[in-house]
């Protein structure tokens, strides 16, 4: 189970209070600046020619605002938005019934967009090209296919993992965008942004700190200041000061770049019984009792954002500033004295 207070991934706990934290206009949605300034060109001429937007397909790594996003599209066409996931729809006829039932211009939403069922992708292929689905009638050599017109809507489809979209789906999408994981300055107004709507009393320093922390991810933003706030109240005067950020940042075990236990033993490991790599991605996931594709999707693309793994062709490889993050000596593959 993915319990790390570190993991991008979505958990129980913060389900109420990300409702509550998501901006709701693209004014207020932090960051992503190239995605947002074509959004609002795309959304602005759709508006003026009164038409659906264009298919949107939204993809990188978990907790970086693509659920939020789809919602702030909606939001700003001034449209319905339905939500349903790829594993979700199970059969054709439930793609069909929702589709049915948007209003002209409407957003559906699609969440793991890359989880649709094959026979249900195939129904899509016709409504988002020419809005349209072509049902089924009868069974054998009777059988023939009918045509449905559906209203034009916005499809906007998000993924953790655009590599496992099919090309033809892929294909029919207009806009694509990647969302990128957030500069600390951009996280530290979040953080901030945060504080103020859940009543947190913090100096900006603070804000900062946690934002250092919290893996370019706004949700692990938001969820680091809820603990930080636990210790506040509960071992301080309320008030979330620098040391007090740092004083329970430090007890939760996040390193200043973000890193918890988890992370320093796969380092570590590959460090200490596979001479910091090449290793396998199942050979790492073995190691620290975790699954590869989480391990590939959720704590892999923040670790090599910030240099510290990189892929090759023969695996994952630790570089030489991960060795001086973990105070080791750099090994003299790279140069360095390898301990000597
Ligand atoms: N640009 C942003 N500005 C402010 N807050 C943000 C922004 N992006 C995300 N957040 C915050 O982070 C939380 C998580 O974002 P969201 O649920 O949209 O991520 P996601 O990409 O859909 O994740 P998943 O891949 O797990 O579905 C939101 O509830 C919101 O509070
Ligand atoms: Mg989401």
């Amino acid at each position: 189970m993915d319990d790390r207070i570190i993991s991008a991934n979505l958990m129980m706990e913060d389900a109420a209070v990300e409702l509550s934290l998501r901006p709701r206009y693209l004014a207020e949605y932090i960051g992503q600046t190239q995605v947002k300034e074509n959004l609002k060109v795309f959304i602005e001429a759709a508006k003026l020619r009164k038409e659906a937007l264009d298919h949107v397909l939204l993809y990188g790594p978990p907790g970086l605002g693509k659920t939020t996003l789809s919602n702030i599209i909606a939001n700003e066409l001034g449209v319905n938005l339905r939500t349903t996931s790829g594993p979700a729809i199970e059969r054709p006829g439930d793609l069909a019934a929702l589709l049915t039932n948007l209003q002209e211009g409407d957003v559906l939403f699609i969440d793991e967009i890359h989880r649709l069922h094959r026979t249900v992708e195939e129904v899509l292929y016709p409504a988002m090209e020419d809005f349209a689905l072509d049902i089924m009638i009868g069974k054998g050599p009777s059988a023939r296919s009918v045509r449905l017109e559906l209203p034009p809507f916005t499809l906007i489809g998000a993924t953790t993992r655009a590599g496992l979209l099919s090309a033809p789906l892929r294909d029919r999408f207009g806009v694509v965008s990647r969302l990128e994981f957030y500069t600390v300055d951009e996280l530290a107004f979040i953080v901030s942004r945060a504080s103020e709507i859940l009543g947190v009393d913090i100096v900006g320093e603070a804000a900062r700190e946690i934002a250092m922390r919290s893996r370019g991810t706004p949700r692990i933003g938001n969820r680091l200041l809820k603990r930080v706030r636990d210790f506040a109240q509960v071992r301080g005067d309320g008030i979330v000061t620098h040391e007090l950020a740092r004083y329970a940042l430090e007890l939760i075990q996040v390193d200043p770049l973000g890193l918890d236990q988890i992370d320093h033993k796969m380092l570590k490991a590959m460090i200490s019984s596979y001479r910091g790599g090449p290793v396998g991605l199942d050979t790492l996931a073995a190691t620290i009792g975790e699954e590869s594709q989480t391990i590939e999707d959720v704590y892999e693309p923040y670790l090599m954002q910030i240099g510290f793994l990189q892929r090759t062709p023969r695996g994952r490889i630790v570089t030489p500033q991960a060795y001086v993050h973990l105070g080791l000596p750099i090994p003299e593959q790279f140069g360095g004295e390898g301990g000597k």
